[in-house]
């Protein structure tokens, strides 16, 4: 069978720890690459990553790079280029350089990879993710963003915790932006198949939910030289295995949304089923009142943004 081969754009925390995870799970073969100035960074970590494959036992290539020619008709391309928030910013203060940046990504993909899904995840993200699409002219479905695991994943941790059981029996669903206004669904949210509203008060819950909201930051604030990448990258990486596994995951992802939720064009958090043919199905949930309002709020947030991105690359 043939190895996928995945390009991750940017060496950096998440990039890096992203090539770790996916060639750790023998998703392929990965090519890791950096902007010229960086100089052999990239090859160093690559060269780095391969000497752990004898001790850890995985059969992955990985090549470290400056040269848009090694990425050539990649199967997976991720998306990490662009600066990280630090304390104080939030990920929109991040808009004007990363677009510049996810731009610039976007037209060497495009010309290196034309056939490539693209994941990414430059922050902020639904604004990147629409970006991307837009420069890529790729069909909608093949292009999306990393958010909705890794929110789901902070948010299932902290249940896990309060409740000391195993994070592997807590299941959740998140909807709508990569922002403040994320909307973490209780009504979607079960312990070992026990709906969470039967385990735990409505107050404690909504604790929870606001912390999980709140967790890049808390990140943030913790760490003070940049933000998370474990998690987030291993959240890419599930995303790449669904892809080249053809696994059908059913997630919740960045991905375009026009008729679906009544969003009217736009890339916003959504459970979606991810296989070999990227965003293969947005599933429509009956959402109730609170959700749908709160869903709004985020999706509002979310056209925000995106048009004060269009204004920014016009002038
Ligand atoms: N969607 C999500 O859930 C998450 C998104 N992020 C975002 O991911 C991005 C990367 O974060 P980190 O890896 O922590 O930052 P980092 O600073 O460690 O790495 C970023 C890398 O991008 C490179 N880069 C900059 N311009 C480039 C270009 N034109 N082409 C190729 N590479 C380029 C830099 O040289 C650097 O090595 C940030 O925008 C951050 O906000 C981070 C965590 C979670
Ligand atoms: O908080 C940040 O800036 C990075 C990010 O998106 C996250 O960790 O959720």
């Amino acid at each position: 069978m043939k190895r996928a081969k995945i390009t991750i754009v940017g060496a950096g925390n998440v990039g890096a720890t992203t090539a770790h995870w996916c060639a750790a799970a023998e998703l392929g073969d990965v090519v890791l690459l950096d902007i010229p100035q960086t100089e052999d960074m990239p090859k160093g970590k690559a060269l780095d990553l391969m000497q752990a494959s004898p001790i850890v036992g995985f059969d992955s290539n990985i090549v470290g790079t400056t040269d848009y020619a090694d990425t050539k008709d990649s199967d997976v391309v991720v998306i990490t280029a662009g600066i990280p928030r630090k304390p104080g910013m939030s990920r929109d203060d991040l808009l004007a350089t990363n677009a510049k940046i996810v731009t610039a990504v976007t037209e060497q993909i495009k010309a290196t990879s034309p056939n490539a899904s693209i994941i990414v995840v430059s922050n902020p993200l639904d604004a990147m993710v629409q970006q991307a699409q837009k420069v890529s002219g790729f069909p909608a479905n093949r292009v999306m963003g990393q958010a909705g695991v890794l929110d789901t994943a902070r948010y299932r941790t902290f249940i896990a915790m309060e409740l000391g059981v195993s994070v592997e029996d807590v299941s959740a669903m998140l909807m709508g932006g990569h922002g403040d206004t994320m909307v973490p669904m209780p009504s979607c949210t079960s312990v070992g198949g026990i709906p969470v509203t039967r385990l735990m008060d409505e107050s404690r819950l909504e604790e929870i939910v606001d912390r999980a909201r709140k967790g890049g930051a808390e990140i943030v604030g913790l760490l003070k030289t940049g933000s998370a990448y474990y998690a987030p990258a291993a959240a890419t990486a599930q995303m790449v295995e669904a892809i080249v596994r053809d696994k059908k995951r059913l997630i919740p992802c960045a991905a375009y949304c026009d008729k679906e939720y009544g969003v009217g064009g736009y890339y916003v958090g959504v459970p979606v089923i991810l296989g070999s043919n990227g965003v293969e199905k947005v599933v429509e949930l009956d959402l109730t009142e609170q959700e749908k309002t709160d869903f709004q709020k985020s999706v509002d947030a979310v056209k925000g943004l995106v048009e004060a991105m269009d204004k920014l690359l016009a002038s």
